[in-house]
């Protein structure tokens, strides 16, 4: 098949997966989405069904009707709804694990009732507002026994690990600089969605720029030592709210960061990147790749958090005065599970599934990790001048 043909094949059974039955020698781990989310299908719903260990149950939103009309559009057998949807969800005895697709501002509140109801927890990105709720989060879930997780889904693929593996062979020498780029035109993410709003924890490094720092700290192995400079640029409301704090959301941000052993580390993060040439009325391209610069070359990954869909990875190896180059291509680990169709969110639904089971996952998100990647969020925030998000108000009784 041309490429062309078979990348269009690929992505289309990536998002119509097949259903596979049940197996017969591992019951399936019974999940509960809290809130009718966009991303939720995508994430969760599609992996689980064609994992033969993982099933939807139930789903809660606020409004029971949106529950129901999302519960049949999905064949998910359970809808909660009301003012207490989301308790009698995280309530129901029947469920192992809870998606937790809310706002980020929500996140804490509502994975700290999902833990200390006796669930593990699927924890979509970033994870929290602040560090300081995420360490809670992972503290009470070590208590309990549980697992959790930040929803980091780029990082269970194996274009994502495939760049790992190169650096850590040695085969450029060492690194010295790693940047990252997450941004899409403006427009792309409508007026009243939660990312502009500052009391959900919005703002762009939250939502897009917790990648790229995530992506150059996975990708060195380290965490940076210090915040050099940080810039944002304040989301412009065509209609501006009442609230002063929406001053405080970032459309653009920028950072340098400064790594162990003299790397540098850049991220560029915008949730409306303007367009350009005159009047700038020429349409800007999302930009979403990954940069590794070595002592002997350097990487590019295109397209990390995607890279599902489509990606490459080119390697330029310094040879003499000139270069070697090659391009590679990583849908299917070399040594492991997975499929070519797999989404990065399947490959995550892989390694979940793998750690309740008791079995070793090929890939892992530590709690530090997590906690970390809020860190150094807040402390970029902090050098911008935004400062961080607000403290969730919710406390455990
Ligand atoms: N992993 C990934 O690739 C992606 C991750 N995300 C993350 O997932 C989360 C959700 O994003 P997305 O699906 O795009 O967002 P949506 O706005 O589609 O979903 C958020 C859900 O939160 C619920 N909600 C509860 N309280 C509020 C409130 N006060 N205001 C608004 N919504 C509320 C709504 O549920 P209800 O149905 O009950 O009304 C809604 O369905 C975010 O944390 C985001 O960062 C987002 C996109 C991609
Ligand atoms: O997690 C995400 O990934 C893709 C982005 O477009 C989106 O805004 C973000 O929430």
């Amino acid at each position: 098949m041309v490429p062309v043909v078979s990348t269009v094949a690929r992505i289309y059974k990536a998002l119509n997966p097949p259903n596979v039955d049940p197996s017969p020698d591992s019951p399936p781990i019974k999940f509960g989405i809290l809130g009718a989310a966009k991303i939720a299908p995508i994430a969760l719903v599609d992996p689980a069904k064609c994992h033969p260990e993982a099933v939807v149950l139930a789903v809660a939103a606020r409004d029971k009707t949106r529950a129901e009309a999302f519960a049949k559009k999905h064949g998910i057998p359970k809808a909660y709804g009301g003012s207490n949807g989301y308790q009698e969800l995280i309530d129901d005895p029947e469920l192992d694990a809870i998606y937790n697709p809310l706002p980020n501002g929500l996140h804490y509140e509502w994975t700290m009732k999902a833990l200390a109801a006796g669930k593990h927890v699927l924890l979509e990105k970033p994870s929290a507002n602040t560090a300081e709720e995420t360490r809670k989060m992972f503290e009470l879930a070590e208590k309990k026994n549980l697992v959790l997780l930040e929803a980091f889904h780029y990082r269970f693929h194996p274009a994502t690990q495939r760049v790992k593996e190169i650096i850590d062979s040695g085969e450029l020498g060492s690194v010295t600089s790693l940047s990252a780029t997450l941004a899409v035109p403006r427009g792309f993410v409508k007026e009243g969605d939660i990312r502009f709003d500052y009391s959900l924890g919005g703002g762009a490094l939250m939502d897009m720029g917790c990648y790229t720092l995530n992506c150059i700290r996975f990708l060195s192995g380290v965490d940076p030592t210090d915040v050099q400079d940080a810039t944002a640029l304040a989301h412009v409301f065509k209609t501006p709210p009442s609230s002063s704090e929406a001053s405080l959301v970032d459309d653009t941000t920028t950072a340098h960061l400064a790594f162990p052993n003299s790397m540098s580390g850049a991220i560029m993060c915008s949730l409306g990147l303007t367009g350009w040439g005159p009047f700038s009325i020429l349409p800007r391209w999302p930009e979403v790749a990954a940069h590794v610069q070595c002592e002997g070359g350097e990487i590019k990954l295109f397209n990390y958090p995607g890279s599902w869909a489509y990606h490459y990875i080119t390697v330029s190896k310094r040879k003499g005065s000139g270069r070697i180059a090659r391009t590679e291509k990583a849908y299917k680990p070399k040594n492991g599970k997975g499929e070519d169709w797999w989404t990065t969110y399947r490959y995550q639904l892989e390694a979940f599934i793998d750690k309740l089971k008791g079995r070793t996952p090929q890939h892992w998100i530590s709690a530090e990790d997590s906690i970390a990647n809020m860190e150094w969020i807040e402390k970029i925030y902090s050098k911008t001048g935004l400062g961080p998000r607000p403290v969730s108000s919710f406390v455990l009784s």
